[in-house]
């Protein structure tokens, strides 16, 4: 238990917070021009300059201050950095805290895992520290990142590094339920960790919220919360901060733009970019692979990826929610031998939490959109980040890979090429991402597609969920801006559509249009065939296509990097690597997919592993190995075999309409039949009271609307009934009395 502090501690406490407080001040004001001399032993800076990258001169200023003790810091900034085991500075750490700590604005820039976190946190604790900022001065500093896990991790940072201060930190990200308890305490908060929306949630709807005293606003991954998908929230926050605040902005892909800088209103500020010089954009210790898959082959290697990488931890990325939730749920039916989990923007924020905690913590794989390309830290080396589907763009391929190799961590990352996307290879080459272009080993490809199909006849909530990712996939790609990578109209969709296991190809009209239009500009005769076009693709790029590279010595022991690997240097600079592609698309005519009988089981082998649908076919077809049939005779095989599949599945679809039907008729009879007691009993009881009411009250229930009505009715009819025999006499004899006269 720690003993209470007696007064004379505390005073002692706070004088010396004092004098250092004065001293670090000092220090500030020398960095002024015309300033009188500086107090502490580090270096002055140099003098401000327009926008530009940090140049030599800095550093050879800097050169011997490498160690966060070395700079003008509070102790108890040095205090929790120690404790956290921070003890030398990172590059971006070197070049932008003594620009920070001055109070200058900062476009920063470095290579992912390269240690940006600290170089914003550092500062935000510093400058409230020096403003003596207390409960009561409120919101002093406001961290915005575009993710909610980016920002629980930024949190996590800032409680680890700050401990030793006194200031209260919120956390404020959407999904969490407490929001009106955050409501009540956010005034009281001096530092915000926050994405845009929730932000704008609370100076929209929380009384009072004042935010007017800020001192310091950062944007972590800035280029991604400038950029159209935050524009809106994000005008409307910096509206709503003060003018007058230093703003630092960080990011592995910068923006130069002078138009976001002009919203920002930044002040005449350092852009800080580190590795500009680097001869990449990507960190020097990690590995990356680029491998030609087709469209309809992605699974199969993917599956034969996970399956041979049993041991290692691997960040899968795929374009959209419903990919995500279908590959997951599929794989998991298949046993790979590893946990699985997946990571999507629309799961609840506890469950995302958690499965974040999990993969920082475990050896597994994680299926995940873009939700975790940027900033986020896996506890734990991730060893491989595999991109199923090609990323929007470059700087989207840079954070995604970053998740590995972070640090001064090794890590390895693949992306599966289609041969229409090839022109993404010039586009990282430009940006000085150096990849090695390998054709995978098809002989080692474990296909997946006829488990798949057979899972989804069984499953009919897996094939609603293959026909989503199905979908969602050619939409992903059809509103890609990047038109030179991304041509929806060039994807093979029905061996795509196969290759999640669909008996049918799902129709999709934004995309039957779009080729329509394309058929009537491109081609004068409408007749053609779309397959005949896709063979006018293949064969026009199968025309450059053989050539043969050096064998590579890790390629060799990895049983999805081929030996023949390109070209020397393990480089995809020359971009005839992306012929092999083609040769396997041509080679797809031969379909690896295969699509099992309809009802076939599962089979698992003596360890568990699944048994490839391959091997087993060629078990079950009369001792014929299909492997070994000639293209003809496959491709006729493979016709059979999709034939089965859709008659199957008319079959399926049949029974079930008629079990609906049947169901139906069952619930209208039983329905009916009640109704029929209910006038039987009309009959039975009128003229009683009770059961008058009785039969109202069962009316109300069925005719909802009319309900008083029929109440009255009944009522009349009731006392009609109750006139009396003499009455009714006398009322005959009235009326005779009166016809006569
Ligand atoms: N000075 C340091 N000494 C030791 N480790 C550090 C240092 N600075 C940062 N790290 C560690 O390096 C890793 C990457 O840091 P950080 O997350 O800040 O990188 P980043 O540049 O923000 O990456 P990204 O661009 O992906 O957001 C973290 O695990 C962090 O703890």
């Amino acid at each position: 238990m720690r003993r209470p502090k007696s007064r004379e501690f505390r005073k002692q406490q706070r004088l010396s917070e004092e004098n250092e407080i004065k001293l670090l001040n000092s220090w500030i004001q020398s960095q002024k021009p015309d300033s009188g001399s500086n107090p502490m032993s580090f270096p002055p800076l140099p003098p401000k300059s327009p926008i530009g990258r940090i140049d030599d001169n800095t550093f050879s200023r800097y050169a011997g201050v490498t160690r966060f003790h070395q700079l003008p810091l509070s102790n108890n900034t040095k205090d929790g950095l120690r404790e956290a085991k921070f003890v030398d500075m990172t590059d971006i750490q070197r070049a932008s805290l003594p620009h920070a700590l001055c109070g200058r604005d900062i476009l920063g820039a470095a290579k992912t895992g390269s240690g940006k976190t600290l170089a914003f946190i550092i500062p935000v604790l510093e400058k409230l520290y020096r403003e003596r900022w207390g409960p009561e001065d409120g919101v002093g500093s406001i961290i915005i990142s575009p993710t909610r896990e980016l920002a629980s991790q930024l949190f996590d940072v800032l409680k680890s590094v700050g401990k030793h201060h006194n200031f209260s930190a919120g956390l404020l990200i959407g999904g969490r339920k407490d929001v009106e308890t955050e409501k009540e305490r956010v005034n009281e908060l001096n530092i915000l960790i926050c994405t845009p929306g929730r932000l704008l949630q609370h100076m929209d709807e929380t009384p009072n919220f004042d935010c007017s005293q800020m001192q310091v606003l950062v944007l972590d991954e800035a280029d991604r919360i400038l950029d159209s998908g935050f524009k809106k929230e994000l005008n409307a926050i910096i509206s709503q901060l003060p003018k007058h605040r230093q703003t630092l902005l960080f990011s592995a892909t910068q923006t130069k733009s002078i138009q976001d800088l002009a919203r920002l209103s930044l002040k005449d500020p350092e852009y800080l970019s580190v590795h500009e010089e680097s001869v990449t954009a990507t960190p020097t210790h990690l590995k990356q692979i680029v491998m030609a898959v087709p469209l309809d082959q992605k699974l199969d290697m993917l599956w034969s990826f996970i399956k041979s990488h049993l041991q290692s931890k691997i960040l899968v990325f795929l374009s959209s929610c419903k990919q995500v939730k279908f590959v997951f749920e599929a794989f998991k039916k298949l046993h790979p031998g590893i946990p699985l989990k997946c990571l999507h923007g629309r799961m609840k924020q506890e469950r995302r939490m958690a499965i974040y905690s999990y993969f920082c913590e475990k050896r597994s794989v994680l299926f995940s959109t873009d939700v975790a390309a940027r900033g986020l830290d896996f506890n734990k080396a991730v060893d491989w980040v595999v991109q199923v589907d090609c990323p929007e763009n470059v700087a989207s391929y840079i954070h995604r890979v970053g998740r590995t190799a972070r640090y001064k961590s090794m890590g390895k990352s693949v992306l599966f090429l289609m041969p229409s996307e090839m022109k993404m290879l010039e586009k990282l080459e430009a940006a000085k991402v150096p990849v090695r272009f390998n054709k995978p080993r098809k002989e080692l490809l474990q296909p997946v597609s006829g488990l798949l199909a057979a899972f989804l006849v069984k499953h009919p909530d897996l094939q609603y969920r293959a026909q989503r990712a199905f979908i969602t996939y050619l939409r992903s790609i059809h509103i890609q801006k990047d038109k030179e990578i991304f041509d929806v109209t060039k994807l093979p969709i029905d061996e795509f559509s196969a290759s999640l296991g669909l008996p049918m190809t799902p129709k999709v009209r934004f995309l039957n249009q779009k080729i329509k239009s394309k058929t009537l500009v491109t081609q004068p005769t409408l007749a053609e065939p779309e397959d005949s076009k896709k063979e006018n693709v293949l064969e026009a790029s199968s025309e450059k296509s053989d050539i043969s590279g050096t064998d590579d010595e890790e390629a060799e022991k990895d049983l999805l990097l081929a030996n023949d690997t390109l070209n020397e240097e393990g480089k995809a600079s020359e971009i005839g690597d992306v012929i092999p592609a083609t040769r396997i698309l041509k080679k797809k005519k031969l379909k690896i997919n295969v699509h099992r009988p309809v009802g076939s089981r599962v089979v698992f082998d003596d360890e568990g592993n699944t048994l490839p649908p391959l091997a087993r076919i060629a078990d079950t077809q009369s001792g014929q190995d299909t492997f070994m049939l000639d293209p003809e005779e496959k491709a006729k095989y493979y016709r059979k075999m999709r034939e089965e599949l859709k008659k199957a599945d008319k079959e399926d679809k049949l029974a079930q309409r008629q079990r609906l039907r049947e169901k139906r008729i069952k619930e209208k009879i039983k329905w009916k039949g009640g109704n029929g007691e209910e006038e039987d009993n009309q009959d039975d009881i009128s003229g009683s009271e009770d059961e008058t009411a009785n039969r109202q009250r069962k009316r109300s229930k069925v005719y909802f609307d009319s309900d008083s009505d029929a109440g009255e009715g009944d009522a009349i009819t009731g006392k009609q009934t109750a006139v009396t025999l003499e009455e009714q006499e006398a009322l005959a004899l009235n009326l005779i009395n009166s016809m006569r006269s």
